[in-house]
């Protein structure tokens, strides 16, 4: 029998088919064939392969572009390329391209609504705002599209249905590189910053390495450059940036395992339902945490809760006679035990919270998989972002236990946290 044509290896490849589909992938990437040193270029793509809103200024949408007003937006002119050069099938030159792209994406955009519903709820309301976005672009878009009928062998609403907008719409967000340039004649003069790379589009993500990707102007070449090596064999990652898991769904479509940037995000809501709804000094407090902008980025994270959000429970904590020294706590400095207590008992209260809901919602997630088998890689997807919400919680609330017991231990020889301005060690509110 060949190898990898048994019964195990089938098994063996659809278990890992599965694993790579619930956190979103393809399962497939690029593997290098060579060791490659730190600073070596990985790859070096001329610009005549970049697919750029030049490449459709140059195109025969180009004359359409040019007489279309209002201007198409370059991630309109984009867009609607990739339809066009998808339905030309044989006739286009960038079908070999057109034909490797995935046919399906993963992005909350593309979810069904009863799976967009069971995300974290500032993740689903972001979700629902892209979702009307790239719906809203659409609808007043279809005008400029009928525009294009002498192009078409077929009826415009049908080669440009909603559908085969999304798929270039998550085509050009997930793939595309960054690569700044100015305003093009005929379009409108929103940022025209995304070219698709063809085969550098194959790089997936990883946090932990560090490369450098820009054009070249000299060699006129979009260059990638590795900035922590490869083993030979071994795939090649590049960095999407230090994005959070909840960000990382939402622009690429999937989850990674162990992020050290994931983190679980505490909003004013959550935070003000912890505390004691009798503090009359509750609204100024608030305010200052917003006027020194500490009300957004509180964080849980691998190591607990951040840095910034023990500052603002230390701040909304302050008895009313430790109030006038708010701008103290801001610095770094200790107030009180009963201020560090307060702070550390309401963080602990607010990450249980936190764990019920993710555990609940686990429940559900796994009670919705048994009964709707159809939408079984949109639930595992958000499984698993919980699942590793969950594991981060849980390390969160053993770092506080941690710190509670030092509090309750050794209350005076406790060290203070770093001075305003120093960069917390971990999580992504740095
Ligand atoms: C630029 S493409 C990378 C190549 C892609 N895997 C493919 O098959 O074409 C970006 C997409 O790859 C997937 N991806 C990238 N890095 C990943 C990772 N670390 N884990 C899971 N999926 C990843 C996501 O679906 C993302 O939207």
């Amino acid at each position: 029998m060949k190898k990898g044509r048994g019964r195990t290896s089938r098994i063996r490849r659809r278990k890992l088919c599965t694993n790579f589909q619930s956190r979103g992938d393809t399962g497939r990437g690029l593997m290098s064939r060579t060791s490659l040193q730190e600073g070596q270029v990985i790859i070096s793509l001329p610009e005549s392969c970049l697919l750029t809103t030049d490449t459709v200024i140059r195109s025969h949408l180009g004359a359409y572009i040019a007489k279309w007003q209002p201007l198409p937006s370059p991630l309109l002119a984009l867009c609607t390329f990739l339809v066009a050069e998808k339905h030309a099938g044989d006739r286009s030159p960038w079908k070999p391209y057109l034909e490797v792209l995935p046919k399906a994406y993963t992005c909350p955009v593309c979810l069904e609504p009863e799976v967009v519903a069971l995300l974290p709820g500032p993740l689903e309301a972001k979700a629902r705002e892209q979702r009307t976005r790239v719906r809203e672009l659409f609808t007043s878009s279809r005008g400029f599209f009928s525009s294009l009928q002498p192009l078409l062998s077929e009826a415009a609403a049908s080669v440009f249905s909603y559908r085969a907008f999304l798929w270039a719409w998550c085509t050009v967000n997930t793939r595309a590189v960054y690569m700044e340039r100015g305003r093009r004649q005929g379009l409108s003069a929103e940022p025209d910053t995304c070219a698709l790379a063809p085969y550098l589009d194959l790089l997936n993500h990883s946090p932990a390495v560090q490369v450098k990707a820009a054009f070249n102007e000299e060699t006129r070449c979009y260059e990638i450059r590795t900035g922590s090596g490869c083993r030979r064999h071994e795939e090649v990652f590049i960095c999407y940036g230090p994005h959070d898991s909840r960000r990382l769904l939402l622009e690429y479509g999937f989850v990674p395992r162990g992020n050290p940037h994931a983190c679980v995000p505490v909003s004013q809501d959550v935070l003000v339902k912890y505390l004691p709804s009798t503090d009359k000094q509750m609204n100024r407090k608030i305010s200052i945490l917003k006027d020194h902008d500490f009300i957004e980025n509180l964080t849980f994270g691998w190591d607990g809760p951040s840095w910034r959000l023990l500052t603002a429970l230390k701040l909304l904590c302050l008895e009313a006679g430790e109030f006038p020294r708010w701008k103290k706590v801001l610095l770094g400095e200790r107030i009180s035990e009963t201020n560090e207590k307060m702070s550390l008992d309401i963080a602990q209260k607010i990450c249980r919270y936190f764990t019920e809901e993710a555990s609940a919602m686990l429940q559900k997630v796994s009670h919705m998989k048994d009964k709707e088998m159809a939408l079984i890689h949109q639930l595992t997807l958000v499984e698993t972002l919980w699942t590793e919400e969950l594991k981060i919680l849980r390390a969160s609330a053993e770092t506080l236990s941690g710190l509670q017991a030092a509090v309750r231990d050794s209350p005076t020889c406790l060290r203070s946290p770093p001075l305003l301005g120093v960069a917390p060690s971990a999580g992504c509110d740095a």
